[in-house]
């Protein structure tokens, strides 16, 4: 699996261009982090590839998910998962119910207790089942999250951010652990971030402006 992006550009309906000329690659299991002043396009890079652009942007270029073209595809038919920094988990749901609701519709009844349940357990979180996400700390959230956006078997992962409401010892533990999940899960994955210190080791990094960082790379 993979994801590419063609000669990408992002332009706002004033006109303003965010950027263009952006090429570049993700494989399976590998993570590309995406760094840039705030503003210049991070999000919405992200909110073009998982196909929630809004109507203020307007896209050219190709976005490619294993060499099937995503322009103008439905946003749920993309099979895009996707992590914020806020872990958006139900508050309603206890933490089984939210890993179950993430399940494909092709597994039924006691099936989706039965596999929200050992996927905690591959955690270390299954006492926890029946808590609420408000009963529970911001590490523990974030690892349900990302189980969560997992167990829905995307073809792609975009993360927004993902550890900036950790604290710093949780964050580097929380990093390493996510990029092993994503490694395992063989899907590609783009990464937003502020910070250099959440750059795992081993990921790429593309570094604003894209186009000319993208041309390093090529050059490396
Ligand atoms: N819905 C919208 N309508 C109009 N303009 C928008 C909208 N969302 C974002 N923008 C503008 O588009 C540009 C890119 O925004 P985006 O959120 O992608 O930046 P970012 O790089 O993710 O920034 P940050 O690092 O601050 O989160 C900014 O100028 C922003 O003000």
């Amino acid at each position: 699996m993979s994801l590419c992006l063609e000669n990408l550009a992002i332009r706002k309906s004033s006109g303003e261009v965010l950027f263009s000329s952006l090429n570049m690659r993700v494989e399976k299991g590998e993570v590309l982090c995406l760094m840039g002043p705030s503003g210049c396009g991070k999000s919405t890079l992200l909110d073009a590839v998982a196909g929630h652009l809004s109507d203020e942007f307007e896209y050219f270029g190709s976005i490619k998910l294993n060499g099937i073209k995503l322009d103008g595809m439905a946003a749920h038919k993309r099979e895009v998962g996707i992590l914020f920094q806020d872990d958006l988990l139900f508050p309603h749901l206890s933490v089984w119910e939210n890993l179950a609701f993430a399940l494909p519709d092709t597994i039924k009844g006691a099936e989706r207790k039965e596999r929200a349940m050992q996927a905690l357990k591959n955690i270390s979180l299954a006492q926890l089942a029946n808590s609420f996400p408000d009963q529970i700390s911001g590490g523990q959230r974030a690892r349900v999250s990302l189980t969560r956006m997992l167990l829905a078997k995307p073809k792609v992962a975009l993360l927004d951010e993902p550890f900036s409401k950790l604290d710093k010892t949780l964050r580097s533990q929380f990093r390493d652990w996510v990029v092993e999940q994503l490694k395992e899960a063989q899907i590609p994955a783009l990464m937003v971030t502020h910070d250099l210190e959440d750059i795992p080791q081993g990921s790429q990094l593309l570094n604003w402006p894209w186009h000319a960082a993208q041309q390093e790379r090529q050059h490396a």
